[in-house]
């Protein structure tokens, strides 16, 4: 998947029927072999994946000049990986990261894919999230968020969308990425919030998820960016949370692994988009059943409206008057969702596990794909949710039977919201109330 451009719609039965012959291959394999070799074959290899992520961080000055535009995306894919694991990088390592983030910071605020360029939403978000799970004050300071709350100010449009940069594209990754920034460093206002509502609920299509601008095809990666800007602006329950909910659910393959959309292939990234999105519907577990129980539903009237008239009556999150923004994603994850996972998260883990590591290192779409910095991003915190999924609190550690394989291959619990290791979310979230 890439996540710049969408390619053709749909996959031949041919395609469709190679991937499952590897996949499947791989799985008669592990149902073949006795459980001692099975649970060696279901191992997360941390130290190989620790050796691909140091090398590329080490290497992220001199050998990324092709891929020059999204290096503050390579910082947080390898530096989030790292954390995710339970590792941390060593001070100079640090050193290096924040100087070279800082160095891609705009004098006028946001920052762009490398040195000089241009701001943009997408690298920013990136940069900040790397800056974040960095932790450390000097790392945190780093940003300036007066600046940046000018950038973001002039990225909003009057539809109540947002541009990814000055004269870019309006789309929903550009709302999340926009709230998101805005939210953890806590200059979250009702100015960038204004109609973001109403963008979004004109992105949901017939088919319950979320297309990247309206009139377009839903996708996984636009719609985990619709229903985590809605929560965290408090206008979640303006969404038609179960048709959400049944779209997402059959977005499993029977490969275990998610699609990105209808009539596509499975894809390792996917457990994250499309597993983030049903991690935080179980969250809204009772929201939903409400919609559901609602006498207008069947009508489509039980889904607020406007912008203005909606809370989300999430216990805490529901407020009637001024809205405390910067602690919805705070509280969000003390909340009580469902017990169980709507999805068939041992299944997902397999998929991960088997179809997705590679023996040297790394992670990766699918078998035959080749390993690279995003996938392993997405397929460790696609992971991290599995593993967490039964737990009432995400910090809470899991009971042996949610993880799959080993105990050892727990990783370190992420923020749904964010896609930033909860720990440092807290340490962030500290930093940017108090200063
Ligand atoms: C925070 C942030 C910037 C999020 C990005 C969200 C994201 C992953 C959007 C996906 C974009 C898209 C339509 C890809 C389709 O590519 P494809 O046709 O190659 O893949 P497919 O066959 O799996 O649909
Ligand atoms: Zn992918």
């Amino acid at each position: 998947m890439d996540p710049a451009k969408a390619s053709c719609p749909t996959v031949t039965q041919r395609d469709q029927w190679m991937v499952e012959s590897q996949v499947y291959d791989l799985y008669h394999l592990f149902a073949s072999i006795p459980p001692n070799a099975q649970s060696v074959m279901l191992e997360l290899l941390r130290d190989r994946h620790m050796e691909f992520l140091t090398k590329g961080l080490t290497h992220l000055g001199s050998s990324f000049r092709v891929l020059d535009a999204i290096r503050p995306w390579l910082c947080y894919w390898i530096i989030h990986s790292i954390a995710l694991l339970g590792e941390s990088v060593d001070d100079e390592m640090e050193t290096n990261a924040i100087d070279f983030l800082n160095r891609c910071q705009d004098p006028n605020g946001g920052y762009g894919g490398g040195p000089g360029q241009m701001p943009h939403l997408a690298t920013t978000y990136a940069a900040v999230n790397a800056l974040i799970t960095l932790g450390s004050e000097k790392s945190l300071a780093s940003i300036n968020r007066g600046k940046l709350s000018n950038f973001l100010r002039r990225m909003k449009h009057p539809s109540g969308g947002f541009r990814m940069h000055d004269e870019g594209e309006i789309d929903v990754r550009a709302c999340y990425t926009a709230i998101s920034v805005a939210s953890v460093l806590n200059i979250l206002d009702d100015d960038l919030i204004q109609n973001v509502g109403d963008y979004i609920v004109s992105c949901q299509t017939y088919e319950g998820g979320i297309a990247g601008e309206p009139g377009s095809e839903a996708h996984g990666g636009y719609t985990y960016c619709g229903l985590a800007t809605m929560i965290l602006i408090d206008k979640v329950n303006r969404l038609d949370l179960p048709r959400l909910l049944e779209w997402v659910v059959f977005k499993q393959g029977k490969e275990c692994g998610f699609q990105g959309r209808t009539n596509k292939l499975v894809d390792g990234c996917y457990s994250f988009w499309q597993g983030g999105v049903v991690a935080l519907l179980q969250k809204l577990s009772s929201l939903i059943i409400k919609q559901m129980a609602s006498p207008d539903y069947e009508e489509g009237l039980a889904v607020t409206p406007h912008d203005e008239a909606c809370h989300s009556g999430q216990g805490d999150l529901n407020r009637s008057s001024s809205v405390d923004y910067h602690n919805i994603g705070y509280r969000f994850i003390k909340e009580c969702g469902a017990q169980e996972p709507l999805f068939y998260s041992i299944g997902l883990q397999q998929y991960i596990l088997l179809c997705s590591q590679e023996q040297e290192g790394g992670l990766r779409d699918k078998p035959g794909k080749r390993r690279d910095f995003y996938h392993t991003c997405y397929c460790l915190s696609g992971l991290s949710l599995c593993q967490y999924s039964w737990s009432k609190y995400p910090d809470s550690p899991p009971l042996p039977n949610a993880v799959l394989g080993p105990y050892s291959n727990l990783l370190k619990p992420t923020h749904p919201l964010f896609n930033v290791v909860i720990e440092r979310y807290y340490e962030a979230h500290e930093f940017f109330t108090k200063s």
